[in-house]
């Protein structure tokens, strides 16, 4: 269950405004999932204490981590507020984080706020109002933002300044309010839902990718250095395999390894145990779930790859139709085991091959799916 009040760390590290619960769990569906792109609430409270702090200590990201690291330097040097930011990239990838960052590293507070939870003008005008010179106000889900809002942030992010409308109809004001440079940054998991207008307000755009492998196996190292659990190199790079390119993953994955290498054996994270534990959680050598791979098994065994259309292959497994779309499809398509057609669902050859199902007329099956 996701808390009802804002996430701990935020509270601690930063001023959160207007936090809109109801809007992050809609957006966060998935969040239940041990591979869910979300974070829930034992993510929110370890998540700060695992937080890198500076760009330093920040892993991977190597493009936007240099040039973010121009952009602040640069606006240091001159003394000046640093430009506003727009991150993009999926859940999990370290958006919140490199705000946090930004923040440090310009010596200035920062203040988080959502998207959702501004639906009225008014809401952003009370909090630029009230933003401290070269405060960084954290934007998250941008793209979720009402009109109304949007356009006063428009004249905001360029003039510093907005006009507060006072009264209705055709005796209504509009009083101009100076408000102190800040630095916008936003984050989107959707950046081509932002109207050009809000994108071309940004001076600065960095793109967030999934992470590589060897990546991965460095978060979780540095997390389990955090986390005073005794890891091998072996059983980081098995978790980090199946983290999804996502270090939010990877970090939720370590703590359950943590779990099972207490109870069943010294502590110490072995190759072995990692993919023990993670099998219990049903977790897979690639980082499908249990409902990643129904979609695929249904795909293949009932409908003999495909195509076969959105609808029955939601009934099919007993999901939601935008469960399969949202939740599942994405991870399938990005590592090549489902297409999207015009005509359906398709199974690529190496969903037979990661199920070790044989396709129809061919050979031998393939191996099982947990095995080291
Ligand atoms: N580059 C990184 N190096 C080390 N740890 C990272 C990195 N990026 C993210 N993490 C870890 O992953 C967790 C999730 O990151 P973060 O909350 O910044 O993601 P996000 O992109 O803002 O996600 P969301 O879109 O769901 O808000 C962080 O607490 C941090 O511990």
């Amino acid at each position: 269950m996701c808390p009802k009040v804002p996430p701990p760390h935020r509270e601690r590290e930063a001023v959160v405004v207007n936090w809109d619960d109801t809007a992050a769990m809609t957006e966060h569906a998935a969040s239940g999932r041990l591979v869910g792109g979300g974070a829930d609430g034992e993510d929110q409270a370890v998540e700060a204490a695992l937080r890198p702090k500076d760009l330093g200590e920040f892993i991977g990201q190597e493009k936007v981590r240099e040039q973010l690291d121009l952009v602040l330097r640069a606006a240091r040097a001159r003394g000046a507020t640093a430009d506003h930011v727009l991150l993009s990239g999926a859940p999990g990838l370290g958006k919140t984080t490199l705000s946090m960052i930004i923040a440090a590293e310009m010596g200035a507070p920062i203040r988080i706020t959502s998207g959702p939870a501004i639906q009225h003008a008014g809401d952003l005008a009370a909090i630029l109002s009230s933003l401290q010179e070269g405060e960084v106000l954290f934007l998250d889900e941008i793209h979720r933002m009402s009109r109304p809002a949007e356009e006063m942030l428009y004249m905001a992010m360029e003039d510093f300044r907005v006009d507060v409308i006072v009264g209705k109809g055709p005796g209504a004001t509009a009083i101009p309010l100076e408000l102190p440079p800040f630095t916008l940054v936003g984050a989107t998991t959707r950046a081509g839902l932002l109207p050009p207008p809000l994108r071309d307000r940004f001076g600065f755009t960095g793109h967030m990718e999934f992470y590589e492998p060897t990546e991965l196996e460095r978060v979780v190292h540095r997390s389990a250095g955090l986390l005073d659990v005794g890891i091998e190199a072996r059983g980081a790079a098995e978790i980090a395999g199946r983290s999804r390119g996502t270090p939010r993953i990877a970090n939720r994955l370590l703590r359950r390894v943590r779990d099972y290498a207490q109870v069943k054996a010294d502590g110490v994270i072995t190759r072995d145990i990692a993919a023990a534990a993670l099998a219990v959680y049903e977790v897979d050598s690639r980082g499908l779930d249990r409902l990643d791979r129904a979609v695929l098994e249904a795909l293949l065994k009932l409908f003999g790859g495909g195509p076969v259309g959105l609808s029955t292959l939601a009934v099919a497994v007993g999901e939601e139709r935008e469960t399969v779309e949202e939740v599942a499809e994405p991870f399938l398509v990005r590592e090549g085991l489902l297409a999207r057609t015009p005509r359906g669902r398709i199974a690529t050859p190496a969903a037979w091959a990661h199920l070790g199902i044989t396709p129809p007329g061919s050979g031998s099956g393939q191996q099982g799916l947990f095995g080291a």
